[in-house]
């Protein structure tokens, strides 16, 4: 059962922890799933996958190989993916895929671990927005069957975050109207992508064009590597996988060398650019054609850091209620390690972020939406931005905030069985795929320096940057109005004066790479506060246009000031520097805190309990619905496979 014990032998402590709210958690988690319709199907999606005796428990893969993880996860994927595409589930794609942003998807058995999640998740997408119609209508039908499982292989050995330094070469052969893959060196073996190891026979590979003589730059090519019936390689395909890794169990990544790989003209990705029989090349329409793939696919890591995270505090906060530790007085009774003062600021402003960035998600979402609809360059270019900022932000803060939920639960939160280090191992991940988040961040910066030019120039501005008009601070009308202005100037400042100290060291520096190295670590802050600033910003417009009840939004409004003023603190160089507030305003901020723990303590039980994981999602033998922390502790530890042995053979033979 997805939620065994929900309805009875619930933990007293938790029941008396839930009776305290002062909200009606069914209309938190609706905020969340959008409508009480989602929240229905999500559960019956639950019920389907998770009350099925084929979907192994996970705690019967700790410990076992490599090559035994790969097959049970293999399995249990296709096993679901088949179930799924025999019905009709809402929220799904061609093919049986969970849509990436459908409310459910993480629910669905452990995917992030799936060596079908870079199928899924990369290379089914990219398919699909960089095919022609008629390359789409080859290749989706096989996708859809389950013939072709897929990988996107882009890093190499050599090269991960300047790609425009990728080694693997495409070159267009007339004669045969086909190109030749091939990797020229060692430094050129694709290196990373997920599902290569094993599992894909096709993959999507980015390479540089030549044609004609002429390099034309990075594309797409779709290119066969296993055969489709008895998975051997594909002749000059060499291909393995890379090893034991931090997380990232069963997903397969591997490497790629290609050794003269010939593949028919039309498996170049042809929506954009394409090249001709004879290889003439036809450049895309738009330079920037590939920038919505790319947004699409960073959104889905926001919102992963942002559920990741979330399924950390509830774990951590549903054990620290349990927990007892300590006494305050001599004699005294055992203290719940979540009244501990310190213990509710290391984990209430976790939750509290996991609730902000995915609420901001869901206002990209719609930016999103809108963006593709009315294909504007200046809009792309700014969505895409905003993606980066946003998507090393929330890895960013996913990650410590995921290591703090890890501490916060002492000993046990070291152990597997908690899912907090697999969690903390997967929040970590992505803030190194998909655009390492420094890189994001100096991309992020180039946006935010031009956008001071353009201001200085009269021009108009994206509305992400329309706090750098605000210089000063108009003053405070509520909490959060104080807030945002706050961060609206202390951001606007600093980029300013980042960029005229930029400016200097352009007009004094040999050459222009250099002045930007020079203010690097200002920049890549800078791009930190920008995401804060949308992030604070989403949260504030969220409570005041979004129709909720006055007890909710309390609880709300009094979660978001928390997570502003512990942003607040982490800014405060910068706020004392470039905002110009005082050190007693940043006192008098800070003495909020113990009122705003107080207020929160008595709902955050509750607060967790709206997201709605269900156990066998959050798969933590101490962060389970019931509470019931240390009698399936016991049963794990007397279930575990080598516990089951009378005589451990090895102490034998001492
Ligand atoms: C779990 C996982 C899954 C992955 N899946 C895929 C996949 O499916 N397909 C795929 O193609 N790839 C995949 N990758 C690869 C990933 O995209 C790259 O690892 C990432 O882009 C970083 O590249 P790199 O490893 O070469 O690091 P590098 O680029 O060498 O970076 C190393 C360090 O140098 C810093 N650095 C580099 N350049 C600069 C600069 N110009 N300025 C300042 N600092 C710099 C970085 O910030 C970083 O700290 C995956 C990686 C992981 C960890």
């Amino acid at each position: 059962m997805a939620d065994e014990g929900k309805d009875n032998s619930v933990n007293p402590e938790l029941l008396a922890e839930r009776k305290k709210a002062t909200f009606d958690v069914s209309e938190l988690t609706t905020l969340i799933d959008q409508s009480t319709d989602v929240t229905e199907e999500r559960k019956e999606v639950e019920k389907f996958l998770y009350d099925d005796p084929n979907i192994p428990h996970p705690f019967s893969l700790l410990g076992v190989s490599s090559e035994e993880y790969h097959k049970k996860v293999l399995a249990t994927a296709k096993y679901v993916e088949k179930k799924i595409s025999n019905v009709d589930l809402p929220g799904q794609i061609p093919g049986g895929t969970p849509y990436l942003y459908s409310s459910y998807i993480r629910y669905i058995a452990a995917p992030s671990e799936s060596p079908i999640l870079t199928h899924t998740a990369l290379f089914v997408p990219t398919v699909l927005t960089q095919s022609t119609e008629e390359q789409a209508a080859n290749w989706i039908p096989l996708i859809d069957n389950g013939k072709i499982i897929g990988s996107y292989a882009q890093t190499e050995l050599g090269h991960g975050s300047d790609i425009k330094q990728l080694e693997t070469t495409a070159t267009y052969d007339e004669n045969t109207e086909e190109f030749i893959l091939h990797s020229p060196t060692i430094t050129s073996i694709k290196c990373w992508p997920g599902a290569l190891g094993r599992t894909a026979n096709f993959a999507v590979i980015m390479a540089q064009l030549y044609t004609k003589g002429k390099c034309y730059g990075l594309h797409m090519f779709m290119v066969q590597l296993r055969d489709l019936e008895s998975h051997a390689h594909v002749s000059g395909v060499k291909i393995g996988e890379l090893g034991p890794k931090m997380g990232f169990l069963g997903a397969d990544n591997g490497f790629l060398r290609l050794t003269n790989v010939r593949i028919p003209r039309l498996n170049m990705l042809m929506k954009h650019a394409q090249v001709l029989k004879d290889g003439t090349y036809v450049k895309p329409q738009h330079e920037r054609s590939s920038y919505g793939t790319m947004v699409y696919i960073r959104m889905g890591v926001i919102s992963n850091a942002s559920l990741e995270l979330g399924q950390a505090c509830t774990i951590a906060i549903r054990y620290s209620a349990i927990r007892r530790q300590g006494v305050l007085t001599d004699g005294g009774s055992e203290v719940k390690i979540l009244d501990y003062q310190t213990q509710q600021y290391k984990l209430f402003p976790q939750v509290a972020t996991a609730y902000a960035i995915y609420f901001t998600f869901q206002k990209m979402v719609k930016m999103y939406i809108e963006t593709m609809n009315n294909l504007i360059a200046e809009k792309l270019n700014e969505m895409h931005v905003l993606s980066c900022a946003m998507k090393a932000m929330s890895s960013h803060l996913g990650a410590t905030g995921a290591e703090i939920c890890r501490q916060a639960c002492g000993g046990l939160g070291y152990l597997h069985a908690s899912r907090i280090p697999m969690i903390c191992a997967l929040i970590q991940a992505s803030c190194t795929y998909e655009g390492d988040n420094t890189i994001m961040k100096l991309q992020t910066a180039k946006y935010l320096i031009k956008s001071v030019k353009m201001m200085e120039n009269g021009e108009n501005i994206g509305v992400t940057v329309q706090y750098l008009k605000k210089k000063k601070d108009k003053g405070p009308s509520t909490c959060m109005t104080e807030f945002v202005n706050m961060f609206d100037t202390t951001t606007a400042n600093m980029i300013l004066e980042v960029d005229k100290k930029l400016n200097n060291d352009l007009k004094s520096s040999e050459n222009e790479a250099i002045a930007w190295q020079n203010n690097a670590v200002n920049l890549a802050r800078c791009s930190h506060l920008h995401a804060q600033v949308f992030v604070i910003r989403s949260v504030h417009e969220f409570l005041l246009n979004t129709k909720l009840s006055v007890s909710l939004c309390q609880v709300l409004e009094k979660l978001f000031e928390l997570l502003a003023i512990y942003w607040i603190q982490d800014n405060a160089g910068e706020i004392l520097l470039y905002g110009k507030y005082s050190p007693k305003k940043l006192q008098e901020i800070n003495s909020r805190i113990p009122d705003l723990l107080n207020v929160l303590r008595p709902n955050i039980v509750s607060l967790v309990d709206g997201f709605d994981f269900c156990d066998a999602s959050l798969q933590s033998v101490i962060g389970s619905y019931d509470g019931r922390v240390y009698e399936r502790f016991y049963d794990y530890l007397s279930n575990l496979p080598s516990n089951k042995l009378e005589v451990i053979i090895i102490c034998i033979c001492l």
